[in-house]
């Protein structure tokens, strides 16, 4: 589903932020991205976009990820971002969230039932005709997840989806992330919500792939979490904090 092959990527010209980056992540697969700071997550999910280009091939689908393909790939993908104020354009949440699938054909009763389905899904229905600029950081941003899965992509990328979420919208998330069969790539420092998400994990550090594996090997494993500035899941912390 998604290939990068051998990808490097700098904002400077002078160092790499993302240097020979190389993995595939297959149809249906759940995939969590993790690593420090400034270690190139969200740099990575603007290439496969399209928002950035660096040098190497990426790959949505077998098409290549370049300007005359970007309709198709972006069809292909649905993108939640770090900052939902950028997500959620329209006056209200049910503009914002029939806006994808009127653009991609669906009528306007088509659109509604939709619309309804996802927000029923996600106990948003509350939210339907509110003011994006009237309502929470994390009431927005299940709206801007909402809105993204009423367009049904066939991947998801998710940048930070559980920040500042309250713990059940987080549980509600989590559940919803489980529910889909979608692809998901999803870049956290959320190492519990990416455990309870997640069969893969890449860690990377500097724009390098540190570790790329099975999700409950590499999130137990604390030397490599430590070495990498993240810690131990908490639910895998024990009372003690994990010291
Ligand atoms: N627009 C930009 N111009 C120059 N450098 C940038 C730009 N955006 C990001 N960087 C740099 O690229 C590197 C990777 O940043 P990126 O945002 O991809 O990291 P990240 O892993 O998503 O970090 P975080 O966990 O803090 O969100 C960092 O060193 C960052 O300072």
């Amino acid at each position: 589903m998604i290939k990068f092959d051998h990808v490097f990527f700098s904002y400077d010209r002078e160092h790499y932020v993302v240097e020979d980056l190389s993995f595939s992540i297959g149809k249906g697969e759940s995939v969590g991205l993790i690593g420090a700071n400034g270690a190139g997550k969200s740099t990575i999910m603007k290439l496969l976009l399209g928002l950035l280009s660096g040098q190497g091939e990426i790959l949505v689908e077998g098409i290549p990820v370049e300007k005359k393909n970007l309709p198709q790939i972006r069809r292909k993908l649905g993108f939640v971002l770090q900052d939902s104020d950028n997500q959620m354009f329209m006056p209200t949440v049910y503009e914002d969230m029939i806006f994808g699938p009127r653009n991609y054909g669906l009528s306007k009763e088509e659109a509604d039932k939709k619309v309804d389905e996802v927000l029923g899904r996600l106990g948003l229905l509350e939210l339907k005709h509110r003011y994006n600029h009237k309502i929470s950081g994390g009431e927005k941003r299940m709206a801007a997840i909402a809105t993204i899965l009423a367009m049904e992509p066939d991947a998801i990328l998710m940048d930070e989806p559980s920040t500042a979420l309250d713990p059940v919208n987080r549980r509600t998330v989590i559940n919803t992330i489980n529910s889909l069969a979608q692809t998901k790539l999803i870049a956290s420092h959320d190492l519990d919500m990416i455990l309870d998400t997640c069969q893969r994990v890449i860690l990377l550090a500097h724009g390098k792939i540190v570790a790329d594996g099975d999700a409950k090997t590499i999130l137990q494993d604390r030397a490599l979490l430590e070495a990498n500035r993240m810690e131990l899941p908490f639910c895998l912390q024990g009372w003690h904090g994990g010291k």
